[in-house]
C-alpha cells in the first residue's frame, strides 16, 4: 500500500526536524513542500501574518478548523502564553493521525486538543463538553463553503465575545466568496484584508481578519 503525501511530509519531518522545536517541524514541512511536493500548509509568508495575529491577539483559547497535518497548529501553539490552549478541528481521520504525530513530535502537545469531526458537529460542543466559554481567536482553513455557516454557527453558539478575531486563510485561492459577502457586509465584524502569496507559489493569495464588535 503506498504511502500518501502527508505521510511522507510527516517522515520527512521525523527523520530530519529537531523533536520538540517548534521552528525546526514548521521549517522542515516549507522545505518539503517548496522542494519536493506542494502541499495546502499555510506556509512561512501567510505563516507569518498567522503569527502575528495571534501574538497580538495573545488568546487564552483558540480555535482552528482544518488541521491537516499540524503546521499551523504548531505554528499557534508556539506562541501561546503558559496555560493557554488551542483547539483544532479535523474531521478527515487519516489527517488526524498524521497531526497528531507531528504536534507530539514538535513538543507542543499540551497546548493543543486535536478535536476529531466535522466543525459542523463540534462547535455545538465546544462549551459543554469542551469546557468553552468565548474563543479569543479562531483561525479558519478548512473547506471554504464552509467558513460562512461555520462563522454564523459560533455565533449562535454564543462563542463570540467584544473583540473575538476570525483570521481566514485562501481569500483569494482557492477563495472564499460567500465568506467574503458575508462578513464584509456585516456591521457586527471589523474587517481588514492582507494580501500575500498562496503557499509554496508565486500566486496571489490574501488572508482576512474580522473582529467581532459584539
Ligand atoms: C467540515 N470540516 N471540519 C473540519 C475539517 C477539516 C477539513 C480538512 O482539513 C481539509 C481537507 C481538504 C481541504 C481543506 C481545505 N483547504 C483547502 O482546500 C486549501 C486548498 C488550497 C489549494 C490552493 C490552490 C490549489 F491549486 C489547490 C489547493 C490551499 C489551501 O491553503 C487550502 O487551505 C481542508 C475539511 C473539512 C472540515
Ligand atoms: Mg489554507
Amino acid at each position: 500500500m503506498n504511502q500518501s503525501k502527508e505521510q511522507r511530509i510527516l517522515n520527512f519531518v521525523l527523520q530530519n526536524a529537531v523533536r520538540g522545536d517548534p521552528c525546526s517541524v514548521m521549517d522542515t514541512i516549507d522545505k518539503y513542500c517548496s522542494q519536493k511536493e506542494w502541499a495546502m500548509n499555510v506556509g512561512n509568508e501567510k505563516g507569518l501574518i498567522l503569527d502575528k495575529t495571534v501574538e497580538e491577539v495573545n488568546p487564552s483559547v483558540a480555535l482552528e478548523l482544518g488541521t491537516y497535518c499540524g503546521y499551523s497548529a504548531v505554528r499557534i501553539a508556539r506562541l501561546l502564553k503558559a496555560g493557554a490552549r488551542l483547539l483544532t478541528v479535523e474531521f478527515n481521520p487519516e489527517f488526524a493521525a498524521i497531526a497528531k504525530q507531528m504536534i507530539e513530535f514538535a513538543g507542543v502537545q499540551d497546548k493543543v486538543k486535536l478535536l476529531e469531526g466535522p466543525s459542523e458537529e463540534i462547535i455545538p460542543q465546544l462549551k459543554k463538553k469542551y469546557e468553552v466559554d468565548t474563543l479569543d481567536f479562531v483561525f479558519l482553513d478548512h473547506w471554504k463553503d464552509r467558513y460562512a455557516p461555520d462563522t454564523i454557527l459560533l455565533q449562535e453558539c454564543n462563542l463570540l465575545r467584544k473583540g473575538s478575531v476570525l483570521l481566514a486563510d485562501n481569500i483569494i485561492v482557492p477563495g472564499a466568496p460567500e465568506f467574503l459577502k458575508y462578513i464584509r457586509n456585516n456591521p457586527r465584524f471589523q474587517c481588514t484584508n492582507y494580501p500575500s502569496h498562496l503557499e509554496y507559489m508565486k500566486v496571489e493569495d490574501a488572508m482576512e481578519k474580522a473582529v467581532f464588535l459584539g
